[in-house]
């Protein structure tokens, strides 16, 4: 006990027992749960910019087809090139930011790369692609490893619901704001066009220009709080090897499979979705329901059985709009709970079966072979609506799905 008294008299009497400091606002105390919350907005509004222009495409899909003379697979060709680079590159920058960016630094390069990829010239919508999707993708590894190293054993899935909630707020908001931004531009030049289009996407570039000023107060933040709770003193100093991929468990193997499965039968639908008019329904219901069903998962654990109920109901959606003459609202609104359901469940799984410095590389992985079916879907879904149509491509939809 006396050598307890002698410490405590070393210790600085400002700081508790685990050597926070005692007179810290709570808003300004890392291990308050208001300073979590503060943290978790910046964290919400980091995706935003990205997700916003991701759905440019989608939202612009009649302008982007006559501007660029494009028939319906090489319009989905722009998600194909969207996807393609991450393949790879997805992977490796969640390698990066396991082993040499890190989490702050990694977060700040990636909201950068989907600033200039927006910005860049339209005519090179190629390159600008890539550009963009590779800081979107790694965007979205830093972003679910910021939410795992700061929430993990506490709301994780309330947290990724808030953050899907906001990605799909972006989406929404663009669906629903960037088709009268581009006709109040036409009106302005009095034509369509390249140039028309180009100033258009410029414009929503903005929204990427927050998301890193967001990247930027939340690598401050991180910061600060491992130096306030001396957090490198807690770190394994274990480093992530390319080779551990081979060593990833069966399960995380198992959720690889179940995400590539089932967003091919999202994105692309989506992607094509304005015949059926109400394509960003989808978006509209996920943005209140994520954080609802996160909280659910939350409260009740079994994420296993909550992504085969969300899997389930995107199949029976898909084969109501594909079989029935029902109102498609119906199948509509259960694609946006299913979808939601099945992002706040599946996600934060990673984080129970990966050690946290390996986060970032099973993250990127992830997204990777979920890119890797995309690509492939995108081009095949462009090509079987143009010479199938719509039925044979639902079809193709439920046939993936069949596949969970
Ligand atoms: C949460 C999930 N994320 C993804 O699918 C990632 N590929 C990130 C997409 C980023 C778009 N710019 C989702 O969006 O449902």
């Amino acid at each position: 006990m006396a050598e307890r008294r002698e410490y405590e008299g070393l210790l600085d009497e400002d700081e508790d027992d685990d050597g926070v400091p005692r007179h810290l606002f709570p808003l300004c105390d890392p291990t308050h749960l208001l300073h979590r919350i503060l943290v978790l907005v910046f964290m919400c509004f980091l995706g935003f910019g990205s997700y916003f222009c991701y759905d440019n495409p989608a939202a612009l899909q009649t302008q982007v087809i006559q501007d660029m003379s494009l028939n319906t697979a090489s319009f989905m060709q722009l998600y194909a090139w969207y996807s393609w680079p991450n393949v790879v590159l997805c992977f490796l920058g969640g390698f990066l930011l396991d082993r040499v960016f890190g989490i702050r630094l990694g977060t700040i390069i990636f909201s950068l790369f989907v600033l200039l990829g927006q910005v860049g010239e339209y005519t090179a919508v190629i390159v600008v692609c890539g550009l963009f999707s590779i800081g979107g993708e790694s965007l979205a590894v830093a972003q679910n490893t910021y939410a795992v190293n700061w929430f993990k054993g506490k709301e994780l899935n309330l947290v990724f619901g808030l953050q899907l909630s906001m990605a799909r707020v972006g989406s929404t908001v663009n669906m629903n704001v960037i088709g009268w931004v581009y006709g109040r531009i036409e009106a302005m030049l009095g034509s369509t066009g390249h140039t028309t289009l180009g100033i258009t996407l410029m414009i929503a570039a903005s929204t990427c220009l927050f998301s890193l000023i967001c990247a930027l107060i939340l690598g401050f933040l991180d910061r600060r709080a491992e130096k306030i709770l001396h957090k490198e003193q807690g770190r394994t100093g274990e480093v992530i090897k390319l080779t551990d991929v081979k060593d990833f468990p069966v399960s995380l193997w198992l959720i690889f499979i179940i995400c590539v499965a089932y967003y091919v039968a999202i994105f692309p639908f989506i992607g094509l979705g304005q015949v059926f008019f109400i394509e960003n329904i989808v978006y509209i219901i996920s943005a209140p329901a994520s954080p609802l069903l996160g909280f659910m998962v939350d409260r009740t654990g079994r994420n296993i059985l909550w992504v085969m109920l969300a899997v389930i109901t995107t199949l029976l959606s898909h084969m109501m709009l594909a079989f029935t003459f029902w109102n498609p609202w119906i199948a509509m609104c259960l694609l946006g709970l299913s979808y939601s359901l099945l992002a706040c469940a599946l996600w934060p799984m990673v984080a129970f079966v990966v050690p946290e410095h390996q986060l970032g590389t099973a993250y990127g992985f992830m997204q990777s072979i979920q890119n890797l079916g995309l690509a492939l879907m995108s081009m095949a879904a462009g090509s079987i609506l143009d010479l199938k149509g719509y039925l044979f491509l639902e079809v193709f939809f439920i046939a993936c799905l069949c596949c969970e």
